[in-house]
């Protein structure tokens, strides 16, 4: 990737990750809503998603986008997920088009898919013995309207990738904590994505060659119901963590080599 690659949100707990994990492999320009506290080491420009100058200026020069930007509260309410998540990912895209941007990589969730979570299936899918898997290719089914709003995030990359051909990858987030895996949340423990393989998962969607995906973003979890398996086919993707690793807050095994 020889054009700089744009991070919205970049101020936030992913665009942490990734710029942690990737500093130096790309160059990245960056998008805060609010300015940023300290200088950062990169281009970088402070405006809001749902401003089509804004998003203008932001995608001027840029060969690929990591879109993160939006409302990423599971209660957010209607109008905001409207105007940040729904609209300004539209923006996003119309912007990418006029730009003539190859790759855009959008931070989906789990919320997209939480009413798989029956009460019939729950807690049992949350544990490692548990054989459920979500693999990407069932229709959304949100449990609120912020997952609503990132299924439709998707859509929009599937009208965007069938009429004006950008390669999209949807990356259904987990729960990216910092460190160690979420304490006494079996849920968040199935579904941890730990920061390096959060910079390692955009790092290979930059980097794969595909059309229109969905793939799930967590590490290689014991308890999972999220399957990773096309993450690693098409993309290349090789997490190295796994909450099972963890008591608590410490690490007490290494995965294998
Ligand atoms: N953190 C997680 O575990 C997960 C995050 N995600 C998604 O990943 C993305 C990033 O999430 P986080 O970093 O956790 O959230 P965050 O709240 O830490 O970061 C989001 C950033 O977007 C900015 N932003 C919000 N509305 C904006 C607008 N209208 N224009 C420009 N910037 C705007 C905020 O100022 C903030 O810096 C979100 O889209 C979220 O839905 C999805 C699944 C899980
Ligand atoms: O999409 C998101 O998901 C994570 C995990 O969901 P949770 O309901 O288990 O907390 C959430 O922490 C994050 O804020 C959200 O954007």
């Amino acid at each position: 990737m020889d054009d700089p690659v744009l991070l919205t949100g970049a101020g936030g707990a992913v665009g942490a990750a990734i710029l942690e994990g990737l500093e130096d492999a790309y160059e990245w320009k960056l998008m805060f809503h609010s300015p940023p506290a300290e200088e950062p080491d990169h281009e970088y420009l402070v405006g809001d998603v749902s401003s089509e100058g804004d998003v203008a200026a932001a995608m001027d020069g840029v060969g690929a986008v990591i879109h993160l930007a939006g409302d990423p509260r599971p209660e957010a309410p209607w109008d905001s997920v409207l105007e940040n998540n729904i609209d300004g990912t539209q923006k996003m895209y119309e912007a990418a088009v006029d730009e003539g941007v190859e790759t855009f990589i959008f931070a989906s969730s789990n919320h997209a898919v939480g009413s798989f979570e029956t009460d019939e299936r729950t807690p049992e899918m949350y544990r490692p013995d548990d054989q459920y898997r979500l693999d990407g290719t069932e229709l959304p089914r949100p449990g609120n309207l912020y997952g609503v709003s990132k299924a439709t995030g998707e859509v929009l990359g599937r009208y965007y990738h069938d009429e004006y051909g950008l390669s999209i990858c949807n990356i259904r987030i987990g729960n990216l904590t910092r460190g160690h895996p979420p304490i006494d949340y079996e849920r968040g423990q199935a579904m941890w994505l730990s920061y390096r393989d959060c910079a390692h998962i955009h790092d290979c969607a930059l980097q794969a060659d595909y059309e229109y995906e969905i793939v799930y973003g967590i590490s290689d979890n014991d308890r999972k119901y999220y399957s990773i398996e096309r993450a690693k086919e098409v993309l290349g993707y090789e997490p190295r963590d796994n909450s099972a690793h963890f008591d608590g807050e410490e690490r007490v095994a290494e995965p294998e080599p």
